[in-house]
């Protein structure tokens, strides 16, 4: 095949998947593979510009009008977005835009909805309209489907323009979709394939009474119209905000591309603990004279960017759900997996994270599941193959008792975790606590590692943490792989260990939810152990951050005589029980109900400021606002802090001024 015929072949089969996917909502092959194909014509094109042609898929955007609805011209174009799928792919726009528009630039990052791309109409307030995408320049008039969906305001609040459309994607919510399917499985009927083509299919549904029963979401993101009044896209998102739309509150304004990919990496991770899907992040130009600066290409906006997560997913049998209890009791569930290879390794677990999450997707024994990794955490299921399913299986049923020790399950009201409360008996709760309090952030034990943790528990040398105090040489050395040399190591770090600070002791404890911070948070209220124990859970709660949670915790935690014996005996080996004299003689109640937000470079590490700030009974917080007392201002602090600092009228401080606080 010659170039020419090579594009036009290429053409053609985009073409094909677009009509596939945009028309019939009933794509054939996945958006990875869409999207390189497409990379694909797209450099060939580049490369011999004697092919050019309006009509090329690179140029122009997928949909199409279905003539089902009325046909609508948009007022105001609707375009794609342009996708990157690197840094580098990142940093070559952020150069290109550079070379086109003066001055600073930040971003607005916003997660990428993935669903169904809608225009909806505003007049004096009221919902007038909603149009499909189509190509670009007409859509499908949907307005009847779309005010079935609940989070569609049908009147607006506040100060909203006369005239206006706004930009949004029509979605499914996962749970929504495992409902949906679980009942058309029952009634015998094909399931659907994911979450963006069943919205997408349902807002072309003919009866908006069967609309009106898909659990349909509206999230939007883009204010189109003449005079809105708009200085920055961030602006927009905040004003669509309050005059009712549901605009995702995950958005952020980032100073630059550093910023911009710090938000690319945490919801890389962390999008699946969404309630919709995302199949990235979109970046854009925040100025929106910038904006209009940067102008369109044919098919997209110049000023902004799609940055796509790199779904490496795979289909697998599940072959069977077990249960693993941890160090604080809290069951995980786990799928056993038919071992499959993604990205670089071989799957054989995933974690399906609690009860709730296994009904949400309805995850079942001998389903064929969607498996997906993402940064370095275990892979996750993130659904079912409803067509693969067996009609006869059944829903799962969580355990009621623990898999290790018998004991019947707890779940507290409004916690995600059952777990075992058989603190003190349930062998892996054992293990675990003592593994945790030898870790590095805890008591930080030389010479120990988990495994011979779980040894000296196993070989019965040791039943919880103050045990380790006890042991001696001659009862370690003949465990298997230990020397002279390694013994001797083991037992001078623990005795090192007595050393540690008093804050990182109550750390290692195990204390369910209490942390490093909250270990703090107590250490520097309560300065020793035994105020700490008789501390009730009013007093706990009273204490800034300190909610009902950890205060029931801590409680629970000393009314057990066990604990209470272990604390004791970890006083008598003479263990930090309490704050330092010296770290004692720091701290004054000086800052007591003050708020400061700490920005900029000062000439001490930020750490030590905000060390300063606690030490001295105030409270650091990472955001301004009305609850703000101080803002201490180093170099360089960011001028979006700086103008919501002036906006609220909170004064602005330099290092200096805050030490003269202190004197
Ligand atoms: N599998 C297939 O056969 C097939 C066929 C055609 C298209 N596709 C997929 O669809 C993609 C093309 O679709 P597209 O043109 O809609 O582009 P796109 O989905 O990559 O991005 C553009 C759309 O993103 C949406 N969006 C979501 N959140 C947004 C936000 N916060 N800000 C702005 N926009 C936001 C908008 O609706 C916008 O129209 C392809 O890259 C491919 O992944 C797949
Ligand atoms: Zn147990």
């Amino acid at each position: 095949m010659n170039t020419g015929e090579k594009i036009k072949a290429l053409r053609e089969e985009l073409h094909h998947h677009n009509h596939l996917y945009y028309v019939l909502d009933k794509p054939e092959i996945s958006d990875y593979d869409f999207d390189q194909k497409l990379k694909e014509l797209q450099k060939l094109e580049e490369a011999h510009p004697e092919f050019h042609d309006d009509n090329s898929p690179t140029l122009r955007v997928g949909g199409a009008v279905t003539k089902n609805f009325a046909t609508v011209t948009h007022e105001h174009r609707m375009y794609s977005l342009d996708n990157s799928y690197s840094k580098e792919d990142l940093e070559n726009w952020e150069k290109r835009i550079r070379k086109q528009v003066d001055g600073e630039v930040n971003y607005t990052c916003e997660l990428k909805y993935d669903g169904a791309s809608i225009s909806l109409t505003y007049v004096k307030g009221e919902f007038k309209q909603a149009v499909t995408r189509g190509d670009g320049f007409k859509g499908d008039d949907v307005t009847n489907n779309v005010r079935t969906i609940r989070s569609v305001p049908l009147k607006l609040k506040g100060d909203y323009p006369e005239k206006f459309e706004i930009g949004g994607e029509i979605v499914l919510p996962y749970e929504g979709f495992a409902h949906l399917n679980a009942a058309r499985v029952e009634a015998g009927e094909e399931p659907y394939a994911n979450p963006r083509n069943t919205a997408s299919g349902s807002l072309k549904l003919q009866d908006s009474s069967e609309v009106a029963k898909r659990p349909l979401d509206c999230l939007l993101y883009g204010l189109k119209g003449h005079k809105l009044g708009l200085k920055t896209q961030y602006e927009s998102l905040e004003k669509a905000r309050s005059w009712g739309f549901k605009v995702p509150d995950e958005a952020i304004l980032a100073k630059d591309l550093s910023e911009v990919l710090k938000y690319i990496n945490y919801w890389d991770v962390h999008r699946h603990d969404l309630p919709y899907e995302t199949d990235g992040v979109v970046v854009k130009v925040n100025d929106l004279h910038q904006q209009e600066e940067l102008g369109h290409t044919a098919k997209s906006p110049r000023w902004a960017m799609a940055y796509k997560f790199q779904a490496e997913q795979v289909t697998t049998h599940l072959n069977k759900i077990t249960y693993q209890v941890g160090r604080t009791g809290a069951i995980t569930p786990v799928a056993n997996l038919e071992p499959v290879q993604l990205g670089g390794t071989v799957v054989k677990r995933a974690s399906l994270h609690n009860a709730d999450q296994i009904q949400k997707l309805d995850v079942r024994e001998g389903d064929e599941v969607y498996v997906e990794k993402g940064g370095e955490i275990i892979p996750k299921i993130i659904g079912v193959n409803f067509k693969q399913r067996d009609p006869n299986s059944k829903p799962t049923e969580y355990i009621t008792e623990c898999p290790e020790c018998g004991t019947e399950l707890i779940r507290n009201e409004g916690e995600a975790q059952h777990y075992c409360p058989n603190f003190n008996g349930c062998p892996p709760q054992v293990i675990g606590r003592i593994q945790h309090f030898i870790s590095r952030k805890a008591m930080d034990v030389e010479g120990l590692g988990g495994e011979t943790v779980a040894l000296l528990v196993n070989e019965g040398l040791i039943g919880n943490y103050a045990d380790l105090y006890e042991l001696k040489k001659e009862q370690i050395l003949p465990l298997e792989r230990m020397a002279e040399k390694s013994a001797d190591n083991l037992i001078q770090g623990i005795e090192n260990s007595k050393n540690i600070p008093f804050e990182r002791v109550l750390f290692a404890l195990g204390i369910r939810y209490v942390g490093e911070t909250v270990a703090k948070k107590l250490a520097n209220h309560f300065k020793n152990i035994e105020a700490l124990e008789k501390a009730s859970k009013e007093e706990l709660e009273k204490i800034d951050e300190i909610g009902e949670r950890i205060a029931e915790s801590v409680v629970e935690f000393f009314s057990s005589e066990e604990n209470v014996k272990n604390v004791e005996r970890l006083k008598g080996y003479g263990l930090q029980l309490a704050i330092s004299a010296e770290k004692l003689a720091n701290q004054t109640v000086k800052l007591k109900g003050q708020t400061f937000v700490v920005s900029g470079v000062f000439s001490m590490p930020r750490n030590d400021l905000k060390k300063m700030i606690e030490d001295n009974a105030g409270k650091v917080s990472g955001s301004i606002s009305s609850k703000t007392s101080y803002v201490i201002a180093g170099e360089n602090m960011g001028p979006s802090k700086h103008a919501k600092a002036e906006n609220l009228g909170i004064p602005i401080i330099s290092e200096e001024d805050f030490l003269r606080m202190l004197k």
